[in-house]
Order: structure tokens, then C-alpha cells, then sequence
């Protein structure tokens, strides 16, 4: 069978080609490293999150970077563009791989994200926006008084983000068709991903890591199938070969 990605060829390559990233939703280092410990860096890149994050602070990013992790720092930083700016900088200046921001803080914040990262002289993490949440269905968004389909404010929301020079978005695989003839160019980086036979928890617009990828997604951003599973590693592993 063909396989999307490439998976490494030496450590020294990295984790670079999977599209797998594992969320680290734990409340405390330990758990956090529990998991991490029974990943590869090479099949997988991990995520640190609001809760992680808030416990443990930037500490957990260095120890994850140093087990060989390329780290995916969420916390979907909305607030004055001034103030989001100077926390995509501090984010960068821990060596993250990728970094978020809510799209809907609009064009001037992504844009002075942007432009602070911009003036940087070592590398830049992906700025990516996120559009709207993967547990939000229209429902949902009527009350918060958007009475329309999520894909349509996915898609207003990614305009803008390319306009600010967004490297990509955080969106549900079901938009991702539309959304990747509409924005080539940006990545797509998909959370509420569910193996066949999973619990949905608290996700609304799902779909399986091979019909994500299929759909146009770069990333995969998997937490509870594999971190609350009996065996993590061997989750872990069942997904690669679904997408091989
Ligand atoms: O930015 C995110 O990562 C994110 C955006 C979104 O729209 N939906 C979403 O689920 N996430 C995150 O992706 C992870 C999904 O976890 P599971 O539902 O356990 O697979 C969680 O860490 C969420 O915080």
C-alpha cells in the first residue's frame, strides 16, 4: 500500500515527516512524561496544551524537546494584538515547533504575530490560526449569535488568516477539502480525529486519521484515543499503519 508520509530514514531526521501529533492533555509533568515515554519521536510529534502547561509551565517544553519531541505549544492565544504578539515571541523563544493563536481575535493580531516573528533571526515556529473549535457545531454557534454552518466561518476565518500571513489553520478534516482548494497554500492542522470504534467525547466534527488525511489534512492532532488508552504505544502504532 502507498504510504502519504515518509517516516525517517535516521533519528537525526527526526519526527520531521509524521503527520501524527499526540496532545498531551495531563495534569501534571509526571503523567505527561508517563506518555511521552512510551512515544517515538520518530513516529510522532506531542502537544502542550492549556492544562499541561498551566501546572507545569514552560519547564515541560524543554524536557519534551530534549526526549527528541518536536512540540506543538497550544494555547491559542487571543487577546490585543500588542500582547498576543509578545506571546508568539516568548512561545519562539522556547523553541517550539508550532504555536497557536484564535483566528477570530482578528486580521491586526495574527498580523503583528506575524510581523514579531518575522523579526527574528533563528527559526520560527508555524504560526497557525484556529478557526472554529472541533467540538462546535452550528448549534453551537447560533449561540454565540453566528447562525451559520461551520464550515462558512472556517472559511471567513481563513481568508483572513492568509491575508495576515498565517502558515496555516487549526480546522475540522470535514472542512478541509474546501479548505485547501480555497487556501493551498496554509496547512491544516486537524484535531477531533477518531479511529473507528472510538469514543467521540466531547468532539462534534470528527473523522478517522485516513479519511482526514484523504480530506487534505497535514496534521493529525490525536489526545484521548491514544493517551487513555490501555496500551499508548501500540494506539499509537495502529495509526501509522491505518495511514500507511
Ligand atoms: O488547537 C487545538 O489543538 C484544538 C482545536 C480544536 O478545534 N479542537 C481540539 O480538540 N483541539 C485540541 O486537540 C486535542 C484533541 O484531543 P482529543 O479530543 O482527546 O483527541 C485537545 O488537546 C484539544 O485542546
Amino acid at each position: 500500500m502507498r504510504a502519504d508520509f515518509d517516516l525517517p530514514e535516521s533519528p537525526s531526521m527526526s519526527a520531521c515527516q509524521t503527520p501524527i501529533i499526540v496532545a498531551l492533555d495531563f495534569p501534571t509533568r509526571d503523567a505527561a512524561l508517563k506518555l511521552a515515554d512510551q512515544l517515538d519521536p520518530k513516529l510522532c510529534r506531542v502537544k502542550v496544551g492549556k492544562e499541561l502547561f498551566t501546572s507545569c509551565a514552560a519547564e515541560i517544553v524543554g524536557t519534551l524537546r530534549d526526549k527528541g519531541f518536536e512540540v506543538f505549544l497550544d494555547l491559542k492565544f487571543h487577546d490585543i494584538p500588542n500582547t498576543t504578539a509578545m506571546a508568539v515571541k516568548a512561545a519562539a523563544e522556547m523553541g517550539v515547533w508550532m504555536v497557536n493563536v484564535h483566528c477570530s481575535g482578528g486580521l491586526r493580531m495574527m498580523a503583528a504575530c506575524r510581523e514579531e516573528l518575522s523579526k527574528r533571526s533563528g527559526p520560527q515556529p508555524l504560526l497557525i490560526g484556529v478557526t472554529v473549535l472541533t467540538s462546535m457545531e452550528r448549534e453551537d454557534l447560533a449561540g454565540i449569535g453566528l447562525d451559520i454552518e461551520p464550515q462558512e466561518q472556517v472559511l471567513r476565518l481563513a481568508a483572513l488568516a492568509e491575508k495576515a500571513g498565517m502558515d496555516g489553520l487549526v480546522c475540522s478534516a470535514l472542512e478541509a477539502t474546501a479548505l485547501k482548494s480555497a487556501h493551498p497554500s496554509l496547512q491544516l492542522v486537524t484535531p477531533g480525529i477518531r479511529p473507528a470504534g472510538s469514543a467521540q467525547d466531547d468532539q462534534r466534527r470528527i473523522l478517522t486519521p485516513r479519511q482526514a488525511l484523504d480530506a487534505g489534512s497535514d496534521y493529525l492532532v490525536i489526545g484521548r484515543p491514544i493517551s487513555q488508552a490501555a496500551d499508548p504505544a501500540k494506539a499509537l502504532a495502529s495509526v501509522v499503519a491505518e495511514l500507511a
